[in-house]
């Protein structure tokens, strides 16, 4: 059974006994979202990252959510691409595709993933002008206080760094408010061009989550979540960035991601 609790100002925090069960109840959240999203305005518009969040979220294709969820109502994008052939290792694209939107019904039409043929800048460009054409046409729901998309759901993995989709401590892609999609060519970590989206797009989802497993990710989650001094630098950690302005927050770790917690800390 996970434990679960509520932050006053960070979200819901789940930590699972193990990655097992992070997965089932990863994927039955994803499940009840889709069908509400579904219901509400007939459409799911779901963003992935990259990373080990996508082994987690492989349970989508096994009995019975390959049965219960209305595929052909999916829209994909990415909150993140490395600039990269589409037919490369390094692609979150190749990884969604290989690991889950090969193996469902999801229209080919409705996969929104970047032009590989161009530079990352271009690319950019490119990505934020299709979302804008889908949010003119309301495919995607447009924010109600905000100049952004408002995705029913994205799925945020966290670098150990505290990273979320290619957005880094202490660059300038962080600071980006007048774009929905930006660019990097100097990413920290490989490979270094990528787009990533921007924080006011992440904060004006509906539903944000964000996965983090493993003993690696622990001072990350520490400083993500946990009440810290004013001063500390940590307060820009992109991790803690994610404050849905009108929307929910839910992060999903293992024990040991959650290990210095300061609820566990302090309970020993
Ligand atoms: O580079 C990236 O890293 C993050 C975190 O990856 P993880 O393997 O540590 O979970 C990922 O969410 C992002 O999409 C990806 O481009």
């Amino acid at each position: 059974m996970a434990l679960t609790w509520t932050h006053k100002d960070r979200g819901e925090i789940r930590v699972h006994e193990n990655l097992e069960e992070l997965s089932i109840d990863l994927v039955d959240y994803i499940a009840e979202i889709s069908e509400a999203s579904i219901k509400e305005h007939g459409a799911f518009c779901i963003v992935l990252s990259g990373g080990s969040l996508i082994s987690l979220i492989g349970k989508l294709i096994e009995t019975p959510y390959n049965k219960i969820v209305d595929w052909a109502k999916w829209y994909v994008f990415w909150a993140d691409e490395r600039v990269v052939a589409k037919s490369h290792d390094d692609s979150n694209y190749k990884l969604a595709k290989d690991t889950l939107l090969s193996k469902v019904n999801v229209f080919p039409r409705h996969i929104c993933s970047i032009n590989d043929t161009v530079s990352a800048e271009e690319a950019a460009t490119e990505y934020e002008f299709a979302i804008r054409q889908m949010v003119r046409t309301r495919t995607v729901a447009a924010s109600e206080n905000s100049d952004c998309p408002k995705f029913d759901l994205i799925l945020l993995g966290m670098g150990s760094d505290g990273h979320v989709a290619s957005l880094f401590s202490n660059h300038p892609a962080l600071e980006v408010k007048d774009d929905w999609v930006t660019f990097l060519t100097n990413s920290p970590k490989p490979p270094p061009e990528r787009i990533t989206f921007t924080l006011p797009v992440i904060n004006s989802a509906a539903n944000v989550v964000i996965v983090a497993t493993g003993e690696s990710k622990a001072d990350a989650i520490h400083l993500a979540i946990d009440d810290l001094p004013s001063q500390e630098s940590s307060l820009s950690l992109p991790a803690r960035l994610v404050q849905p302005s009108n929307g929910n927050l839910i992060w999903f770790m293992d024990k040991p991601a959650g290990s210095k917690l300061d609820r566990f800390k302090f309970s020993d």
